[in-house]
């Protein structure tokens, strides 16, 4: 997968070289390019926003720079997806909810580009332009508001990209996730434990150790709903009841 990211402050994304998102860009899983918008200004200032049309607060980033930082991101087409375009994925506030879902439905694009906004945000000519030309994707990553797009874009691209091929040492891992598809595909993951059996007087489940695989299945699902029903009751009135076993309906 291609991710090409336009920024005002491309060093934010360096931690998209650290760790999972990192060594798969080294396997070339992932081929990952950070694109200053202040590359596409002509002024000595370097200029990027401007005050709003109708008034109000804080600045609007320009059209500009974007139309000219998409248009050269666009013409370096990448060989894997020469006849496919991008998908433009714009973080903002006001978009539809960034949900595991979602990350599964990007994560099947050759070619993610993400604009990062600032200030207010961008001038909406810049994607409704885009639209014309590419699929477009303005999405939150939750109800709180941050000072710019970037902080999304690596919640995004990290949850996008530990679903690629490869990335995760074992597949059975962004199976079971929470939120993941399937027919647990609404509950929340329950508690984990590892080494040592004992710790500061605290003893691990043992149900956990009893090698009775199906048990341990049904005591993970039950606290999986226990944990549902305490933090996310909403999410129980998603759960699919025909995948649910009788025990866990009874729960
Ligand atoms: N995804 C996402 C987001 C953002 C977000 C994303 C991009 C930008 C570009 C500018 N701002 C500041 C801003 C502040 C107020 C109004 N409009 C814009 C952004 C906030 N905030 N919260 C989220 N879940």
């Amino acid at each position: 997968m291609r991710v090409d990211v336009i920024t005002i402050f491309p060093e934010y994304l360096a931690p998209l070289g650290v760790s999972l998102i990192g060594k798969a860009a080294d396997r070339g899983l992932l081929d990952i390019r950070a694109h200053d918008l202040r590359d596409w200004t002509h002024d000595v200032h370097r200029t990027v926003d401007d005050t709003p049309y109708g008034g109000g607060p804080g600045m609007v980033m320009k059209p500009e720079p974007w139309g000219e930082a998409l248009d050269a991101v666009l013409a370096d087409v990448p060989p894997e997806s020469p006849e496919l375009p991008p998908t433009l994925v714009v973080p903002t506030p006001s978009g539809r909810p960034f949900t595991q879902a979602k990350a599964a439905q990007l994560a099947e694009s050759p070619w993610l580009i993400f604009a990062c906004g600032r200030y207010e945000g961008i001038d909406r000519r810049v994607i409704d332009a885009a639209a014309e030309r590419m699929a477009v994707e303005e999405l939150s990553i939750g109800d709180y508001v941050l000072a710019g797009g970037e902080v999304a874009v690596l919640v995004m691209v990290e949850a996008i990209g530990r679903l690629l091929p490869g990335v995760l040492g074992n597949a059975e891992s962004a199976r079971d996730d929470s939120f993941a598809a399937g027919a647990m595909e609404s509950l929340l993951e329950g508690p984990a434990y590892t080494k040592p059996a004992e710790w500061r007087g605290r003893t691990v489940p043992e149900i956990l150790t009893s090698g009775n695989h199906g048990a341990i299945a049904r005591w993970r699902r039950e606290q999986a709903f226990a944990r549902t029903a305490a933090h996310r009751p909403e999410l129980l009135a998603r759960l699919d009841p025909a995948a649910l076993d009788k025990r866990d309906r009874l729960a």
